[in-house]
């Protein structure tokens, strides 16, 4: 379902000559024998993921199905960005159908806080907060503030319905809150870390909630499972790309830049650049993740890419069939002189801006480009590409002797704003 193409990289060294390497990080992943092994929950998941709680979550969209204007998803990092890039990627940013979602919990700024709240002041709503610790202090605020708004809205009875808890199976903060308060409650499984958990109830319910069909995203993720459980490299494009990301790393290349060409993929990027950044930027090593929207980006990072500093390579998330599509029209005073594209349809126009840009970036710029391509952005697409990119991840993580599954250094920033707040 998902192809990978290398054509456009020049890779200095041969893939194949990684498979002994590539076998071994396969096996400690499947064997959960590697570093980290008590956070590869995810590698069966597509199989092994509770069936019971999937029914509960399809249950809990059904009857707050028409009840709710506004879906507020209370989360942030791996409990906020793969529910974000799933809703996007697949309704699209403008979609009209009820509800709409709005994102909260992932920043301390005052004025996004107040604006969302003015804003859902009259309208009906339900919250889903995530939150594995319960204790992450940007969630934790905007819930606090969300619960109090939404009990002097709806009777105790009524936020019991509304409010929704994804968390810990049995300990925490936000675990004991919700058994107080009689919310239903989700759960972030044990072994599973956040930035490999948008296929756990952290974000399948909020993809229900927002009338998204989760049978097929499973189903995307269970073929996903199928095809790249070989661990041989000709057979395997998600070890492939694992593998390149390592060549071109090794050929002096410091950043990968993902390159999409639908703004409705952009949160896919930021995913990534937690999946990525995340596992692999310890013990000062690493590709830096960035991203870019092209050709939106092409009118500022473009010149940078062509023309600055030879320290990035591109990936290009490419998509064959766009959800929506339309014929530009013609004009008779063709006052614009635009009429050349008469006729043509405007994905034919992006995919050939596409072209244009890889033949300038590769062969003028001189930058390497992986290419991965995907049908569409539907349910079992979006399935299939987070599978291919947990493998690809884990597997070139490990290539690097690092730990894919820990993220020491997050916690720095915390113990410093904990003084100044004056936490104990
Ligand atoms: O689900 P929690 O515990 O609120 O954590 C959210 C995010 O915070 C981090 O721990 C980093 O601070 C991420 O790894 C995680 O995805």
């Amino acid at each position: 379902m998902i192809k990978f193409d290398t054509s456009h990289a020049h890779l200095q060294e041969n893939i194949f000559d990684y498979q002994k390497a590539v076998t071994l990080a396969h096996t400690q992943l499947h064997e959960k024998s590697g570093a980290g092994n008590d956070f590869v929950g995810w590698v069966d998941w597509p199989k092994s993921y509770d069936h019971e709680e999937f029914e509960r979550i399809k249950a809990a969209a059904k009857r707050l199905e028409g009840q709710c204007d506004v879906l507020l998803v209370c989360g942030i990092g791996g409990s906020y960005l793969g529910a974000r890039a799933a809703i996007e990627m697949m309704r699209g940013l403008y979609c009209q159908n009820k509800p709409e979602v709005i994102f909260i919990g992932n920043t301390f700024s005052s004025t996004y806080f107040k604006q969302v709240e003015a804003y859902i002041q009259d309208k009906e709503i339900v919250l889903n907060v995530i939150s594995k610790s319960g204790t992450t202090t940007e969630t934790a605020m905007a819930f606090r503030m969300l619960k109090q708004l939404m009990e002097k809205k709806y009777s105790k009875e009524e936020c019991q319905r509304r409010i929704l808890a994804t968390t810990d199976k049995a300990r925490g903060t936000l675990k004991e809150l919700a058994d107080k308060e009689g919310y239903e409650t989700f759960v972030i499984p044990d072994d599973i870390g956040g930035r490999y958990s948008v296929l756990t109830a952290v974000g399948l319910l909020p993809m229900a909630l927002a009338g998204i069909d989760i049978d097929a995203v499973m189903k995307g993720f269970a073929q996903a499972y199928e095809d790249l459980k070989n661990p041989d490299l000709h057979d395997n494009p998600a070890y492939q790309y694992a593998v390149a990301r390592r060549i071109l790393e090794n050929s002096g290349k410091d950043a990968e830049m993902l390159v999409t060409y639908e703004p409705q993929m952009a949160m896919i990027a930021e995913w990534w650049k937690q999946l990525f950044g995340e596992s692999e930027g310890k013990e000062g090593k690493g590709i830096l993740p960035c991203s870019a929207t092209f050709s939106t980006d092409l009118h500022s990072l473009g010149q940078f890419i062509q023309e600055g500093k030879k320290m990035l390579y591109e990936t290009l998330l490419l998509v064959e069939a766009p959800t929506l599509d339309g014929t530009f029209p013609s004009d008779a005073e063709n006052l614009d002189n635009m009429n050349y594209l008469a006729g043509k349809s405007l994905d034919w126009v992006n995919k050939m801006a596409c072209q244009g840009t890889l033949e300038a970036h590769e062969v003028t710029g001189d930058v390497p480009n992986l290419i991965i391509t995907m049908p569409d952005m539907r349910e079992e697409t979006f399935g299939y590409m987070c599978y291919f990119f947990f493998k690809a991840c884990a597997v070139s993580v490990y290539l690097l002797n690092v730990n894919p599954f820990n993220q020491p250094g997050v916690e720095v920033y915390k113990k410093n704003m904990f003084r100044l707040l004056g936490k104990n």
